[in-house]
């Protein structure tokens, strides 16, 4: 069966037990109090460069959907904001709830929303490889944007119209020419604090850049997700893949700045 999943017997609350550093100082997400964070005016903009990025899959991890990217080179980055030099996007993926009121894995003073999307990108400056970032302090930089429900999304339809090919974990299906600035929202005000993964091996190394502003997605497009699994194709327990979020984690007298 999985490692850890989503479940009773095998979520969040228990992930302590095979992952100790769950309990650890920097972990990942948490509660934004937009009020307790320092706007800090050396923070400047997020560039985004994804105009050669090349997206190569879509995948069903048994968590969550998954667009990986080719990212052996520098064709895709994320700069500016917190980060000291270029990460490389190397995935993009969604945690989402069972209804649109939570779903989200950061909140605002409490508040969750239906979703978050979260741009995985890597330190290949300072890392050999990804793995060897993943485990560094300063290795990771994830982009993370709200989704509230509403009108229809305009570009989002391109991965709900391809999720049933990736219905059951382990499955795979060719994605390329798939470009993720249409899923972001016109500003790219953010906060930005030190965390982790979210999910087991929840490694501290990321760099964490929220988003203010969500993107608006319909509920129909957003109950397309919620027709993958957790299970594989030959397993006779099919499990619908929704909350697969972790809830908000002590803050352990970190700062969260603001850009403006
Ligand atoms: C299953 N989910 C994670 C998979 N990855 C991972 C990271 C390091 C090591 C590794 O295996 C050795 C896998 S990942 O870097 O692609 C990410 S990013 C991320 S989130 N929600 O914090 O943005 C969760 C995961
Ligand atoms: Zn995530």
């Amino acid at each position: 069966g999985n490692p850890w999943g989503y479940g009773k017997q095998d979520g969040p609350s228990v992930w302590h037990k095979n992952y100790p550093v769950a309990e650890g100082d920097r972990q990942s997400p948490i509660d934004i109090v937009p009020h307790q964070a320092s706007h800090d005016p050396s923070l400047g903009p997020i560039v985004l460069n994804y105009d050669k990025c090349t997206s190569i899959k879509i995948a069903n991890n048994g968590h969550s959907v998954v667009v990986e990217f080719e990212d052996s080179d520098d064709r895709s980055v994320i700069q500016g904001g917190p980060l000291g030099n270029p990460y490389r996007l190397k995935q993009f993926h969604f945690h989402w709830g069972g209804k649109d009121c939570h779903g989200s894995e950061h909140t605002v003073a409490g508040n969750s929303y239906a979703s978050e999307l979260h741009l995985v990108h890597w330190n290949a400056v300072k890392y050999k490889t990804f793995e060897e970032a993943a485990t560094a302090p300063d290795g990771l930089a994830v982009l993370g944007i709200f989704l509230e429900t509403g009108d229809n999304h305009r570009w989002l339809h391109t991965i709900t119209d391809v999720l049933y090919t990736v219905k059951f974990k382990g499955s795979v299906t060719d994605f390329k020419g798939f470009n993720p600035k249409c899923l972001l929202p016109s500003s790219l005000h953010y906060w930005t604090y030190l965390g982790s993964l979210t999910t087991p091996p929840l490694y501290e190394s990321v760099t964490w850049i929220i988003v203010k502003d969500p993107i608006i997605v319909s509920e129909k497009q957003l109950g397309k997700f919620r027709t993958l699994v957790f299970t594989g194709e030959e397993e006779d327990q099919r499990t619908r893949m929704e909350n697969n979020f972790r809830p908000p984690q002590p803050l352990k007298g970190r700062k969260v700045r603001s850009s403006n």
